[in-house]
């Protein structure tokens, strides 16, 4: 009414400056507080934001009359939210709060260095006067710390990927999501229990070392490398992972990223408490320029290997220097330059079924802390797969089974994929599947035995290798976990 009447009565030049006086006046005499918190806070998300719309969707804190409701493809859950331009009353030691959701059209011709979403979305929280001092600063700490409980409590995780590429949609985000609903956990992966518990005290050793970071200026964030035979189970180990310690995990396509700053970019928009996963690190990029490196400088070493990660790459080379396309060094930087403590409690992963075309610079010591080996099934893993797909443990096979599983597991290097594919065909006839097993690893032994026969020592070199890392793998891990151990406070 007050504009309208301006509108009419006034010239345009004392229009504004009268709608501010009278503003001022309203706020003077007004025995409200008004605090606006918008979605994107320049060019950030506004993390306060996120946070209070979380807390009031939490179902706890639900008052008001009218609520949207939504859920997304593949989520579980439905979310209660405040409707657009509603407002609902919450209670805070016994101090009442107005909070309104305010949605206006962005006007098309502001400028802005990205593509903006078309709404303006913001919350505006009202609280009396006398009330502000009282409770403001502890009531916005609480509506932190429940944000973060509700999403600690929430079951639904993300699997982000980056296959758009470098390009950022309207809200500023590199990474498009999808809940994330693996169910494979330590308990069902097959592997040697005692590599297992030994990764498992490294993961929660990890997660509850805050102060242990903190005190030893280290970065919060860890690297595993896992290597090993396609379906040894190394995608699984990682679904395990990010299920043992409720993490979200960025799947990062490098095939889609063209430059160095890309990756910060990247980086930069993960969260903490987060896996960041490459997955079969020596074909995912093809490093021009290393190979160049690789020819003039490495020849001898490595010769006809086209995707070998040249050491010499971590210097500069002038693609490198410009950031014209994604180098060595670059990943290096990503994942332990000053980039990669961005956020906290960030784990690192990178996944190769041929370790032997790593760069040793990938491998040193301290670049990724733990190694792991993902091997072909042994007994113990096996037993793990019969518990899992038939229900039996090692008492409830006849002895004669038992002892003949034992003698051709290790010969037939079956793996732990290949040995489920058997169970899940037979698995509505228990002891017809342990026959079959049985039958299986015995073809597979044989024929095992008839290639080496055959070919000598010609196809066993890559497996020699493999052999060779399995055996050392145990002492890397072993050591590892020494050294933690050494480093860990009393
Ligand atoms: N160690 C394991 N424990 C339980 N299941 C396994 C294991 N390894 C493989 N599997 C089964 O085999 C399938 C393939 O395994 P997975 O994708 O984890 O293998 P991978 O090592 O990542 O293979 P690749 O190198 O081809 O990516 C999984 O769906 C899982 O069911
Ligand atoms: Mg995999």
């Amino acid at each position: 009414f007050c504009q309208s009447l301006l509108h009419t009565v006034l010239p345009p030049e004392l229009r504004f400056a009268s709608l501010k006086l009278f503003q001022r006046l309203f706020n003077w005499f007004s025995s409200y507080c008004f605090y606006e918190i918008t979605e994107i806070d320049g060019v950030n998300t506004n993390e306060l934001y996120n946070s209070a719309q979380l807390y009031l969707s939490s179902s706890a804190s639900i008052s008001g009359n009218r609520l949207s409701l939504s859920r997304s493809t593949n989520s579980s859950a439905v979310t209660f939210s405040l409707s657009n331009n509603d407002r609902l009353l919450d209670v805070f030691r016994g101090v009442s709060v107005v909070w309104e959701h305010v949605v206006t059209h962005r006007q098309s011709h502001t400028f802005s260095w990205r593509p903006l979403p078309d709404e303006k979305r913001g919350f505006t929280l009202r609280i009396r006067k006398k009330d502000k001092n009282l409770i403001l600063q502890s009531y916005l700490d609480h509506i932190m710390e429940k944000a973060t409980e509700i999403r600690r409590n929430n079951q639904d995780r993300f699997l982000y990927t980056n296959s758009r590429g470098g390009s950022i949609d309207a809200r500023g985000h590199p990474w498009e999501s999808v809940p994330f609903k693996h169910p494979s956990t330590f308990e069902t992966l097959a592997m040697d229990p005692i590599k297992k518990q030994a990764l498992m005290a490294d993961l929660r050793d990890f997660a509850d070392g805050q102060s242990f970071y903190q005190k030893t200026g280290r970065a919060w964030k860890r690297g595993y490398l896992l290597y090993g035979p396609p379906g040894t189970g190394k995608s699984s180990m990682i679904a395990a992972m990010a299920n043992f310690l409720g993490y979200d995990i960025y799947d990062m396509e490098l095939t889609e990223v063209h430059h160095n700053s890309e990756l910060r970019k990247l980086l930069m928009k993960t969260s903490s408490k987060s896996i960041i996963v490459i997955e079969d690190i020596d074909c995912s990029i093809n490093l021009t320029n290393r190979k160049k490196n690789v020819r003039n400088q490495n020849q001898q070493q490595h010769n006809n290997n086209d995707n070998f990660l040249g050491p010499e790459t971590r210097h500069s080379t002038s693609d490198d220097s410009n950031g014209s396309s994604i180098t060595l060094s670059g990943l290096l930087n990503f994942t332990d330059g000053l980039w990669s403590c961005c956020g906290s409690e960030k784990i690192f992963v990178f996944t190769t079924n041929h370790i032997e075309k790593l760069d040793p610079a990938l491998l040193r010591s301290g670049r990724m802390d733990m190694h792991i080996f993902m091997s072909y099934c042994s007994f113990p893993a096996l037993m793990i797969l019969l518990k899992n797909y038939l229900g039996f443990e090692e008492e409830d096979l006849e002895e004669i089974v038992v002892k003949e599983l034992k003698q051709v597991i290790d010969e037939a290097k079956m793996t732990p994929a290949d040995i489920s594919e058997v169970l899940i065909k037979n698995r509505r006839n228990k002891e017809k599947a342990v026959g079959q097993l049985v039958e299986a690893l015995k073809v597979r032994a044989e024929s095992n035995r008839a290639v080496a026969v055959k070919c000598g020592d010609v196809d066993v070199d890559v497996e020699e290798e493999q052999e060779k890392r399995a055996l050392e793998s145990p002492k890397q891990l072993q050591q590892t976990c020494e050294e933690d151990d050494n480093e860990k406070p009393n």
